[in-house]
């Protein structure tokens, strides 16, 4: 029986320290606000948005949602972006990736405007993950991972983490979070040889491929703590993880369940970076008193 690592405690302790913080922004006459851009209907996407609705609602952030149709030409993405960057009452901007394929994604991406880039989409919030910097804010699922196995206190330094999944979202930034955290990390993809036995061999792996319930009992060990980024919708249309979850639960230390997992993690974190960046532009005067 492995542990249930779920992310109801985080999430619970994130809001308890965004409150009081929300509060002395609203007595400043700002409320935090995030757009969410969207092109088309991927089920991840509105998975996401729902629970961001929800959350950003129970905790006093105002969301802007954004919804662009599936072959909406680049033009109007980028004008949406443009919008968002001239609003002052907007504090931070999530746009879902991936983008449909005739998108050039890199471009969109750098249109944002760094300080509103709550998600670490752009160039400047990237360069710093990898220097240790401390400007702009690191992709939120990768920031997920972080806070969770920090709130389990789950040993990092010195530990083999093996990290399945190479994206901008999560693989390449994780990684470096993990490193500056003295963890040995091994980044793993579909062209891994042995990719089952590098598994086993980790104290800690983390499964991000977008590939339904595809970790199977013979990628795990008994002691291992094991992270399920996972956002998958089966032919059934439930949700589920990269992990097989029946199968690996009874092999493993401990596991993060999907939904309830990672994903709860994630929004929070998106409006921990919301705030962040609201306080920011009170600071620097930038959306008051206009
Ligand atoms: N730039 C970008 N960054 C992302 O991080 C990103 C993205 N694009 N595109 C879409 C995927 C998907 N994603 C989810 C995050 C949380 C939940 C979530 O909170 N799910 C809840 C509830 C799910 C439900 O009931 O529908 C749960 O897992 O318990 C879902 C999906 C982030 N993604």
């Amino acid at each position: 029986m492995a542990t249930l690592l779920t992310g109801k405690p985080v999430v619970e302790r994130l809001a308890a320290d965004l409150a009081p913080r929300i509060d002395a922004l609203a007595r400043a006459g700002v409320e935090p606000t995030l757009a969410i851009v969207r092109m088309g209907a991927r089920p991840d996407d509105l998975s996401y948005e729902r629970t961001a609705c929800k959350r950003a609602d129970a905790l006093g952030i105002a969301v802007r949602p954004i919804a662009l149709d599936e072959f909406a030409p680049q033009e109007a993405l980028e004008a949406a972006l443009h919008e968002v960057n001239h609003d002052a009452d907007v504090h931070g901007c999530l746009l879902f990736r991936p983008l449909p394929s005739f998108v050039d994604e890199a471009r969109v991406c750098e249109l944002l405007a760094p300080e509103k880039d709550v998600d670490g989409i752009t160039l400047a919030s990237l360069a710093a993950v990898f220097t240790d910097g401390h400007r702009g804010f690191p992709p939120s699922t990768a920031a997920a991972c972080v806070e969770l196995l920090e709130h389990y206190e789950v040993p990092l330094a010195g530990k083999h983490v093996a990290v399945v999944g190479r994206s901008l979202v999560v693989g390449k930034p994780l990684s470096m979070m993990l490193l500056r955290r003295n963890a040995s990390v091994t980044v793993c993809h579909s062209r891994t040889e042995n990719l089952a036995g590098i598994c086993r061999s980790a104290d800690v792996v983390v499964c991000a491929t977008g590939r339904a319930r595809a970790f199977g009992a013979e990628y795990f060990a008994p002691g291992q703590t094991v992270l399920d980024v996972g956002i998958n919708f089966d032919a059934q249309g439930n949700l589920c993880g990269d992990v097989d979850f029946d199968a690996v639960e009874p092999v493993v230390a401990a596991l993060t369940p999907v939904p309830g997992g990672l994903g709860t993690v994630t929004t929070s974190v998106t409006m921990a970076h919301t705030v962040a960046a609201a306080e920011a532009a009170l600071a620097d005067g930038r959306g008051v008193g206009r």
